[in-house]
C-alpha cells in the first residue's frame, strides 16, 4: 500500500509541473555571449568579488601559518593513533610510528622536506633478556630508529627500571616471560639475549637446578626462539659469547677456532650451553633454511650493569651497534664484538684509581677455576665485514660506568672510597 502512495503522489507532481508540459512551455534559445555575461555581471555585483579576494587571502594565510602552529600540537595526533588500522594488529604489524609521521606530515606542510611514504618503516623486533645490560641499550637504539620492539624478559637480572623510559609509547611492549616457554608473536627479527649471563648469577648459587637453569635457558630458550623464526620467517641473531673459546690455546681468538672448554667444569653449563645454542642456531639455518647471525660478545660494561656482575671489564656497551650492523647485514658470522685493547687486572686497577678513586685500594685473590687466563677477540673479520670496531676507550667509558653505579647506590652521593678487587692471574 505505502509503496503505491508514493508513486502516485510522484505522479501528480509529475503532472502538475509547468515546464512538463511541451505546449505550454518553450524556452527562448540564448545567446551565447549571455552564458558568460551573467556570471559575470552577477560576481561584479554588490562587492562579491572583494568577498571572494578576502576569503583566498584568508585561506592562503592559514596555510601558510600552519607548519609553525601546528608543531607543538603533534601530540593530538598522537592521541589519533589507535583509531589507525596498525591498532588491529596489536604486534605492530603496521608501524604506529609510521603512520604517526604520515598524519603529521600530512598535517604540516613545513615536513614536506621528505616525501609522503618515503620513509623508513619501522620492523617488528622481539628482544629477549632486553630489560639486561646489553639488552636495554640495545632496545634503546631499535626505539630511536622506530621499530616496534616487544621486550621478553623473566627479570632474572634484568631490571624493568632499564626500560621504563619506554613505557606508554605505542611502539614499545614488556612482557615477563621465561624463554624456556614457547612463545608465538608476529615479528620480522629476533635478537635473542636472555641468558643468566654472569658467573656470578651461574656459577656459584649452590642451588644446583639454577646451574642446570642456565644450560637449559641457552639450549631450551633458544630452541624456542629458533622454532618461533622458522614459523613466522623472522630474522634470528644469537648473541653468544667469547666463553665458546673456553680457556684458549689460540691468541688472539679469531672465529675459526674452536675453543679449549672444560666440559665438566663449573663454568660449563654456560660455556657449552652457548656452544649448543650456537649448534642450534646454524642447524637451523642449514636444515630449516632460517635466516640466522651470531655475535661472540666479549665482556661489556657500562652503564645499567648489574652492580653485583662480577665480570672483568673490557668493552664499552657501544657494542650494540656491532649488533645492529649484523643483523640488518647480510652475513651469518659468527662475529668476535669486543674490544682487542689488552690489559692486566693490575693494570686495570689501576686505571680505576686514576680515574675514579686514588684512594682505591687494590686487593689481590686467588683466580677462580677454569678462568680463562688470558683473552683477546680478533675483529679482523667484524672491520672487514660490518665495518665496525669499538669506539670508547676504557679510561673514557670507565667512570660513565661508575657515575652510574654511584647513582644507583648513594643517589647523588658520591662514595668517597673504593675497593678494586683484583684477581692474582693477570690477562697477558
Ligand atoms: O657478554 C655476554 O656474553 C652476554 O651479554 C649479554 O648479557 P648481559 O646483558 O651482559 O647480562 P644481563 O644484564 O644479565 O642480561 C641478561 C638478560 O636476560 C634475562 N634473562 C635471563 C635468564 C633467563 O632465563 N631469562 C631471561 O630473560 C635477564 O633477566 C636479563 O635481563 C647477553 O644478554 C648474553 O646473551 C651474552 O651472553
Amino acid at each position: 500500500m505505502a509503496s503505491s502512495e508514493v508513486k502516485y503522489r510522484g505522479g501528480g507532481a509529475h503532472e502538475t509541473h509547468p515546464q512538463s508540459d511541451p505546449i505550454m512551455y518553450s524556452p527562448k534559445p540564448e545567446k551565447p555571449w549571455l552564458n558568460v555575461a551573467r556570471p559575470i555581471h552577477y560576481v561584479l555585483r554588490e562587492q562579491r568579488l572583494l568577498f571572494v579576494l578576502i576569503g583566498a587571502a584568508i585561506a592562503t594565510l592559514f596555510f601558510v601559518l600552519l607548519p609553525s602552529t601546528s608543531a607543538p600540537h603533534s601530540l593530538p595526533y598522537k592521541t589519533h593513533i589507535p583509531n589507525w588500522p596498525s591498532e588491529v594488529d596489536l604486534l605492530g604489524r603496521v608501524n604506529h610510528r609510521s603512520a604517526f609521521e604520515e598524519v603529521r606530515f600530512v598535517g604540516s606542510s613545513g615536513a614536506g622536506k621528505v616525501p609522503l611514504g618515503l620513509k623508513r618503516k619501522g620492523l617488528r623486533i622481539v628482544v629477549t633478556g632486553g630489560a639486561g645490560f646489553v639488552g636495554s641499550h640495545l632496545v634503546d637504539r631499535l626505539m630511536a630508529r622506530g621499530d616496534n620492539v616487544i621486550v621478553v624478559d623473566n627479570f632474572f637480572t634484568g631490571r624493568k627500571e632499564n626500560v621504563a623510559h619506554h613505557f606508554g609509547k605505542p611502539n614499545f611492549e614488556l612482557i615477563r616471560h621465561d624463554v624456556v616457554e614457547p612463545l608465538l608473536l608476529e615479528v620480522d627479527q629476533i635478537y635473542h639475549l636472555a641468558c643468566p649471563a654472569s658467573p656470578v648469577h651461574y656459577k656459584f648459587n649452590p642451588v644446583k637446578t639454577i646451574i642446570s637453569f642456565s644450560f637449559l635457558t641457552n639450549v631450551v630458550g633458544t630452541l624456542n626462539m629458533l622454532g618461533l623464526a622458522k614459523r613466522v620467517g623472522a630474522r634470528f641473531l644469537l648473541t653468544s659469547t667469547s666463553e665458546v673459546y673456553g680457556d684458549p690455546l689460540q691468541h688472539p681468538q679469531a672465529e675459526t677456532y674452536w675453543g679449549n672448554v672444560n666440559p665438566i667444569g663449573v663454568r660449563s653449563c654456560y660455556d657449552e650451553g652457548k656452544r649448543t645454542a650456537e649448534t642450534l642456531t646454524m642447524d637451523y639455518h642449514r636444515g630449516a633454511k632460517v635466516e640466522v647471525r651470531i655475535a661472540r660478545i666479549f665482556n661489556t660494561y657500562g652503564p645499567r650493569m648489574c652492580i653485583d656482575d662480577g665480570r672483568v671489564v673490557s668493552n664499552f656497551v657501544a657494542q650494540v651497534e656491532g649488533l645492529m650492523r649484523l643483523m640488518d647485514g647480510e652475513h651469518v658470522g659468527p662475529f668476535n664484538l669486543g674490544n682487542p685493547g689488552e690489559f692486566t687486572m693490575l693494570e686495570l686497577a689501576k686505571v680505576v684509581q686514576e680515574t675514579i678513586d686514588p684512594n682505591a685500594r687494590i686487593e689481590f685473590k686467588d683466580n677462580t677455576p677454569d678462568d680463562p687466563h688470558k683473552r683477546k677477540p680478533d675483529i679482523t673479520k667484524a672491520k672487514d665485514l660490518l665495518n665496525w670496531e669499538p669506539t670508547v676507550p676504557l679510561r673514557k667509558g670507565l667512570p660513565l660506568m661508575v657515575n652510574d653505579f654511584r647513582k644507583r647506590i648513594f643517589g647523588d652521593h658520591i662514595a668517597t672510597t673504593t675497593t678494586t678487587t683484583a684477581a692474582a692471574t693477570t690477562t697477558n
